[in-house]
């Protein structure tokens, strides 16, 4: 059965087959060269309190488009002021309505470290990442073999960046904690349905070694759910929808931090 996943990866490829005819890896690796060494974001996001990584998010497969953002840079910028540790930017064109641009606005904006969120399956994506300033890639266990996920991790963590490595279940936990992620993402978000489980990151996380920075993803629709989180030990939060439908993207980046951090005992920023 053909999944959304799959879809989304297939249209990926093609894209990718395009970007490639126009730059070559070897044009991507003089550009690396010239470009600022990627900010230490696993240790950003293991600072005390709940870590805010806050997404530029046009549209989704699950919701269609979200929110009209004429300007990725204003809203990422006011994302750092409300407190985010790292933000977050969808690359993915022809179901989240995201681009490279959109990476270029938000890293020449911003001084936070910032993700590269999408699906990534080659060495090349890994290459356009850094070559666009991000510090963090997402690698999505479910999209790769345990030699490609090995192989992309290696290349990530070669190039000076971090990896969120995004599992949804037990077999893609033990996958990641055995290839050696240090940064592990649970995914509320069942990739079959797109329903939203929230109980899946308890029921993950004693799975991950305390050692790692796990951060709950997707689904968090307020400073309440990101509180739920904190107490249940996660170090970060993404949101993405809650906080681009928001009007208020710099106050509801600072209730969620306020809030995750209560919940976890700890002081923002301290
Ligand atoms: O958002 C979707 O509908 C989606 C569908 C299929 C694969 C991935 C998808 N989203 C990517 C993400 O992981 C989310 O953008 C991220 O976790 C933030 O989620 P949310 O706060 O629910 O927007």
């Amino acid at each position: 059965m053909t999944t959304v996943l799959d879809t989304i990866v297939a249209g990926v490829r093609e894209d990718l087959a395009v970007r490639e005819r126009h730059r070559s890896i070897s044009d991507l690796e003089h550009a690396v060269l010239a470009t600022p060494p990627a900010i230490d974001a696993e240790a950003v996001l293991r600072r005390p309190g709940l870590s805010l990584i806050a997404e530029v998010k046009r549209a989704s497969p699950s919701r269609g488009a979200l929110s009209d953002i004429p300007d990725p840079a204003a809203l990422a910028a006011a994302y750092e002021a409300g407190g985010a540790a790292a933000v977050s930017v969808l690359t993915e064109a022809r179901r989240f309505g995201g681009s490279l641009e959109d990476l270029d606005a938000v890293r020449a904006t911003v001084s936070l470290p910032v993700l590269r969120k999408d699906f990534v399956v080659t060495d090349y994506q890994v290459w356009e990442a850094r070559a666009h300033g991000a510090d963090l890639v997402l690698l999505i266990v479910a999209a790769l073999d345990d030699e490609q996920l090995s192989a992309l991790l290696g290349r990530v963590r070669e190039l000076g960046m971090t990896a969120l490595v995004e599992v949804h279940d037990e077999v893609e936990t033990q996958r990641a904690v055995d290839t050696g992620a240090t940064v592990i993402g649970v995914n509320a978000r069942n990739l079959k349905t797109l329903d939203i489980h929230p109980e899946t990151f308890s029921r993950l996380r004693p799975l991950i070694p305390q050692a790692c920075v796990t951060v709950a993803e997707s689904g968090i629709a307020d400073a309440h759910d990101a509180a739920a989180y904190a107490a249940q030990g996660a170090d970060a939060v993404l949101v993405g929808e809650a906080l681009v439908r928001t009007g208020d993207p710099r106050a509801g980046a600072a209730a969620i931090v306020a809030a995750g951090s209560t919940a976890a005992g700890r002081t923002p920023g301290a």
